[in-house]
C-alpha cells in the first residue's frame, strides 16, 4: 500500500543543515515534512561531532590521571602505598599504572549525551509542526520521492511531492578494497561508528588512515589503553596541513605511545585466532606485517547518494557521487537544493549549518545578516575554520603557507611560528607540547591563515578568525590588551617571530646542525656580519647536508651579533623554538 501526500519543502536526511531548514519552514507558516532512514540529528549527533568529543574528554581524564604526579596529585591508595582497586576494567596502557578504562562507562556516558540532543533535536521537530517520516527516501521523478517506511506495520511506502525539495543526506565511512578485508570476523573490523559501541578497549587497534578520524580514535584508544598503529598511505599525517604541522603533530603521536606508519599501504589481510594480520608495502617496495585485534577503517567518508536514485530526477553528480551545486546551493534542477557534505567538501557541521543558514535566508527572507537572496557559499570560503579533536587541538582557520606558496607565488608573506612551551598559560596548565603558525600579507599586514596546534588550539584560533572577520591586520594582535594569563594573549607575541623565510625545511637543516653539531661554530649574514659554517652535521633523516642546503642554513640563521671575535647567535628549530645559542671561536 502506498500513500500520496503534498508539500511545501521536503527535506530529505536529517542533518545539521536539513534539521533546522525543516524547523525554519514549519515555524515560516509552510507545510513542511523531513524524511530520515536512521535517526533524528544525523551524524554530527549520533555517530560524529557529540559522541566522539564525549568520548574523547574520557580519554583526557585517563590522560591527565596518568600524569597526575606531575602536577603533585596522587591517588590515595598509592599514596598509602596501597594498590588501587581494580578489575572491570583494561590495563591503561601501563605508562603510569593504576589507571584502568571501565569501556562500559565511556560509552554509557556517550549514549546519554547523544540521547539527550537528539531528543532535543526532536523536540524543537515535534513543536514547529514537521512531519517525520521515518524511512528511506528515492526520486520517482524531480519533484517526487518514494519513501520505503522504516515500519511497514503502518505504511510500507509513502509517496511524497513538494515544490522545494532539500537533499541533506550525508557522508558513510568508506570501506576500502583490500584483499582478504571481507574474510576478517566482522567484529574486529570497524567504522567510525561502531568503534563507539566497542565494551572492552581493543588489546592492538589498527587504524587504516591518518586523517581526522584516524587520529582522533588512534589518540582516544591509545589513552583508554589500547596499543595503536595508525597506517597512512601519503607521506604525512594530515595531508591537508601543512608539513612543519603535520610533522609536529606526528612528534605529539608518537609521543603518546602511537605507532605511525607514514607512506605505507595496506596490500592484504588475513586473521588468525583473535589476531589480524596487515600485510603493507611501502614505495620502495618494502613489504611488512602489523599485527592487531582489531581493524578501525579511517580512510574518508563516501556520500548517500547511492540509495537517492538522483538520475531519475536528473541530479547532477560528480564522479566521486557528491551532488554538484551552485554557490547557492541549487543543483542543476530548479527547486531541488542540496546541503552539507553530500555536496562534496569541507565536511564540517558548521559548514551544513551555514548552508542551512544561505537557504533560510535566501527563501524564507530572513534579513539579517545579509540581503536576502545575496547569500552565497562564497562569503564564508576564505574563513571557514576547523579543529581536529586530538589533545592538543588543532584549529586552523585561512590559507595554509603551503597552499599560498603554490597558488599565489607572486604574494609576498611573512610567516611566524611559536611553540606552545612560550605561552605562559600553557606553561601553567602544564600542557606545552605544539606549536602556532600565522601567514600574513607582508605588505598589507592581513591574516591570511592561522593555525594552533596546543592546547585549546580551536578557542585561540576562533579569537583569531574573529580577527580576520574584522580585517584586524596582525598588529592589532600584537597590540591588543587581552586577560593576563589566557591562552589568547599568547597572539601578543606570536608575530615577533613573523618572517619571510620560505618554511620549515631550513628548520629541520637546522635542528639537527644543532643537535648533532655540539660546540661547533654557526655562520650567518646578518648584513653586518658574515662567518663561516664550520660544520653542519645531517639532516633528521641522517643525511649529509649539500652544500647549497648549507649555504641556505647559513643565511637563514634567525640573529646575532659580533663581539670581538666571539660570535653569539641564535638559530630556531622548525616550531620557532631557540633551539642554539652560539658562542664561540
Ligand atoms: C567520527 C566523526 C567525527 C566528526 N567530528 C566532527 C567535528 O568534531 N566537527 C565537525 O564540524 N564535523 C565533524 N564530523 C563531520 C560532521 O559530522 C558532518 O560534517 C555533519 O554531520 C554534517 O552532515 P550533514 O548535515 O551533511 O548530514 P548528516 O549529519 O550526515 O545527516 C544525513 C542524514 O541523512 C540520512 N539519510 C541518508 N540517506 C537517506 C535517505 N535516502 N533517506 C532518508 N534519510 C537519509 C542519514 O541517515 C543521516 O541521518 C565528524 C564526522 C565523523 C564521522
Ligand atoms: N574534528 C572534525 O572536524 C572532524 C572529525 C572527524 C571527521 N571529520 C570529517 O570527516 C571527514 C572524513 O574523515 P576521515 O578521517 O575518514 O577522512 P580524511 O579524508 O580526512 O582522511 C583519510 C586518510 O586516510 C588515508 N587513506 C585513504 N585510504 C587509505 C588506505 N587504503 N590505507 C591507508 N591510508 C589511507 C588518506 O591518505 C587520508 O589521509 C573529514 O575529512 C572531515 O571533514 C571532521
Amino acid at each position: 500500500m502506498s500513500a500520496q501526500k503534498h508539500y511545501d519543502a521536503l527535506i530529505l536526511g536529517s542533518g545539521q543543515g536539513g534539521t533546522p531548514l525543516a524547523t525554519a519552514f514549519a515555524n515560516a507558516g509552510r507545510k513542511t515534512c523531513l524524511v530520515e532512514r536512521a535517526h533524528v540529528g544525523g551524524c554530527c549527533i549520533n555517530e560524529g561531532c557529540t559522541p566522539t568529543k564525549t568520548m574523547i574528554a574520557s580519554g583526557k581524564v585517563a590522560y591527565l590521571a596518568r600524569r597526575r604526579e606531575e602536577y603533585g596529585v596522587h591517588f590515595r591508595s598509592s599514596a598509602a602505598g596501597m594498590e588501587g582497586e581494580e578489575g572491570g576494567g583494561v590495563e591503561g596502557g601501563g605508562e603510569s599504572g593504576g589507571v584502568w578504562t571501565d569501556m562500559k562507562k565511556v560509552r554509557q556516558r556517550k549514549r546519554e549525551m547523544v540521547e539527550s540532543f537528539r531528543a532535543g533535536s526532536e523536540r524543537r521537530l515535534g513543536a514547529a509542526g514537521v512531519d517525520v517520516l521515518r524511512g528511506e527516501a528515492a526520486f520517482m521523478g524531480p519533484k517526487t520521492v518514494r519513501i520505503r517506511m522504516e515500519d511497514p506495520a503502518e505504511e510500507e511506502e509513502v509517496v511524497v511531492s513538494s515544490e522545494l525539495v532539500f537533499i541533506n543526506s550525508g557522508e558513510r565511512p568508506a570501506k576500502p578494497k583490500i584483499e582478504g578485508l571481507d574474510g576478517i570476523e566482522p567484529a574486529r573490523v570497524l567504522d567510525s561508528t561502531s568503534i563507539q559501541e566497542l565494551d572492552e578497549v581493543p588489546g592492538h587497534l589498527i587504524v587504516l588512515g591518518g586523517g581526522y578520524i584516524g587520529l582522533e580514535f588512534g589518540q582516544l584508544f591509545r589513552r583508554l589503553g589500547a596499543q595503536v598503529t595508525i597506517v597512512q598511505r601519503s607521506g604525512q599525517v594530515i595531508p591537508r596541513e601543512d608539513p612543519d604541522i603535520a610533522e609536529c603533530m606526528l612528534d605529539i603521536l608518537r609521543g603518546d605511545g602511537i605507532t605511525v606508519r607514514l607512506s605505507t599501504e595496506a596490500v592484504r589481510l588475513s586473521s588468525e585466532d583473535s589476531t589480524i594480520t596487515l600485510h603493507t608495502k611501502s614505495p620502495d617496495g618494502t613489504t611488512s606485517l602489523i599485527f592487531g585485534s582489531h581493524l578501525l577503517l579511517a580512510a574518508g567518508r563516501v556520500p548517500n547518494t547511492d540509495h537517492l536514485s538522483l538520475p531519475v530526477a536528473g541530479i547532477e553528480t560528480t564522479p566521486r557521487g557528491h551532488i554538484v551545486v551552485n554557490p547557492r546551493l541549487e543543483t542543476n534542477i530548479p527547486g531541488i537544493y542540496a546541503l552539507g557534505d553530500v555536496k562534496g567538501p569541507p565536511a564540517f557541521t558548521h559548514v551544513s549549518y551555514d548552508d542551512f543558514r544561505i537557504v533560510r535566508d535566501n527563501l524564507l527572507s530572513v534579513p539579517f545578516p545579509s540581503a536576502p537572496d545575496q547569500r552565497t557559499t562564497a562569503a564564508r570560503v576564505a574563513h571557514t575554520p576547523y579543529v581536529v579533536y586530538t589533545d592538543p587541538q588543532l584549529g586552523h582557520v585561512g590559507m595554509h603557507e603551503r597552499q599560498l606558496r603554490s597558488q599565489h607565488p607572486g604574494r609576498k608573506i611573512k610567516v611566524a611560528k611559536m611553540p606552545m612551551e612560550y605561552v605562559a598559560r600553557a606553561l601553567e596548565m602544564g600542557e606545552t607540547r605544539g606549536m602556532m603558525k600565522a601567514v600574513v600579507d607582508a605588505d598589507t599586514g592581513e591574516i591570511l591563515g592561522f593555525t594552533c596546534l596546543g592546547v585549546e588550539g580551536g578557542e585561540i584560533m576562533s579569537v583569531v578568525q574573529v580577527a580576520m572577520m574584522g580585517g584586524l591586520r596582525w598588529e592589532g594582535l600584537r597590540e591588543a590588551v587581552f586577560a593576563h594569563p589566557t591562552l589568547a594573549e599568547s597572539l601578543n607575541n606570536l608575530w615577533g617571530f613573523l618572517e619571510e623565510g620560505n618554511g620549515h625545511q631550513q628548520d629541520r637543516w637546522l635542528v639537527s646542525a644543532t643537535v648533532s653539531m655540539g660546540g661547533f661554530l654557526f655562520g650567518y649574514d646578518t648584513g653586518v656580519i658574515s662567518a663561516v659554517l664550520i660544520n653542519l652535521g645531517t639532516d633528521l633523516d641522517g643525511r649529509v647536508l649539500t652544500s647549497s642546503e648549507q649555504e641556505s642554513i647559513t643565511s637563514h640563521t634567525s640573529g646575532g651579533a659580533l663581539v670581538g671575535t666571539v660570535i653569539a647567535g641564535f638559530a630556531t628549530d622548525k616550531y620557532g623554538r631557540i633551539s642554539a645559542s652560539i658562542s664561540a671561536v
